[in-house]
């Protein structure tokens, strides 16, 4: 199968709650590779405004490769990313983060030795100092947003731990409220709910839908069908760095060559 499956881009406008709005992010007939191996072969795709686009695909199909490309972390060797109508190739990745895209690492990447605060601040603005004009309050309005980001990642209580001695979960939360305090307007969330308990697994998904809902854009990486279901308004599905599928999830996960694929049958 070479060409995109066009599941759905007529439905999409009828798909129910959140259709999605402008394309942000768009990614035009992108190209990479590493050594002989194709990792991104000719991949186009839009991310539209306030909707959870998923990444779905077999081990190696290029998913983080293709994250690497739009944050600037690996260069493409052709084709466009475009942000909202501006390319963002070739710019370096602090750079592309202050224009809004921000993104988490399977790895998480956080600073180890810092606390949770220090690590949430690093993503900020510096402020003015306490005695330049106004510097005061914008001292205590930058406070009280550190403490909304850890409260509503569940960090509240841990604002003075090092990274290195959070759970898990809280590693992953730390992630997260570092993006939000980026005040980014994408997020690219690489298997954010990969290990995540119940409970914690609950947090994340209200905080991902209070987000979308207030406007915040999500393309996540994940591999559970399961939090794939529960959480994408639509699926775009890579094999061997090939867009395959672009569509709405009840149409891409019917289908019984992309479930092949997924499930390792590539003969069907
Ligand atoms: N820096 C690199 N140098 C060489 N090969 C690489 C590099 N990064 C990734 N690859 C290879 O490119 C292919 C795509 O990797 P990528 O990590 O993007 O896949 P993925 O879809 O994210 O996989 P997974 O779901 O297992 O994380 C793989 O075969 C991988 O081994």
């Amino acid at each position: 199968m070479n060409a995109i499956i066009e599941h759905d881009r007529g439905a999409l406008q009828a798909a129910g709650p959140n259709p999605g709005g402008e394309v942000l992010l768009s990614i035009r007939n992108l190209n990479k590779s590493f050594g002989g191996l194709k990792v991104t072969n000719d991949v186009s795709l839009d991310l539209r405004a306030g909707i959870v686009t998923t990444l779905v695909g077999p081990n190696g199909a290029g998913k983080t490769t293709l994250f690497n490309q739009i944050t600037g972390h690996l260069v493409p060797e052709s084709g466009d990313i475009l942000w909202r109508g501006q390319s963002v190739v070739g710019k370096k990745h602090f750079q592309i983060s202050r224009m809004g895209i921000a993104r988490t690492f399977q790895d998480l990447r956080l600073f180890n030795h810092m606390t949770v605060e220090e690590n949430v601040l690093t993503v900020m603005e510096p402020t003015s100092w306490i005695w330049q004009p106004g510097g005061r309050a914008a001292r205590n309005e930058r406070r009280e947003k550190v403490q909304a980001i850890l409260k509503r990642t569940g960090l509240a209580a841990k604002a003075h731990t090092r990274a290195i001695d959070l759970a898990y979960a809280e590693r992953k939360f730390l992630s997260m409220a570092r993006i939000m305090a980026a005040d980014a307007k994408i997020w690219l969330l690489d298997e954010p709910a990969s290990g995540l308990d119940r409970s914690s697994y609950e947090l994340f998904l209200d905080l991902l839908r209070t987000e979308v809902k207030k406007g915040v854009t999500v393309c996540i990486i994940e591999h559970n069908l399961d939090i794939v279901v529960g959480i994408s308004d639509r699926i775009a599905f890579l094999d061997q760095g090939k867009l395959l599928a672009d569509g709405l999830p009840e149409v891409v996960l019917k289908d019984p060559h992309l479930a092949a694929i997924y499930f390792g049958d590539q003969n069907t």
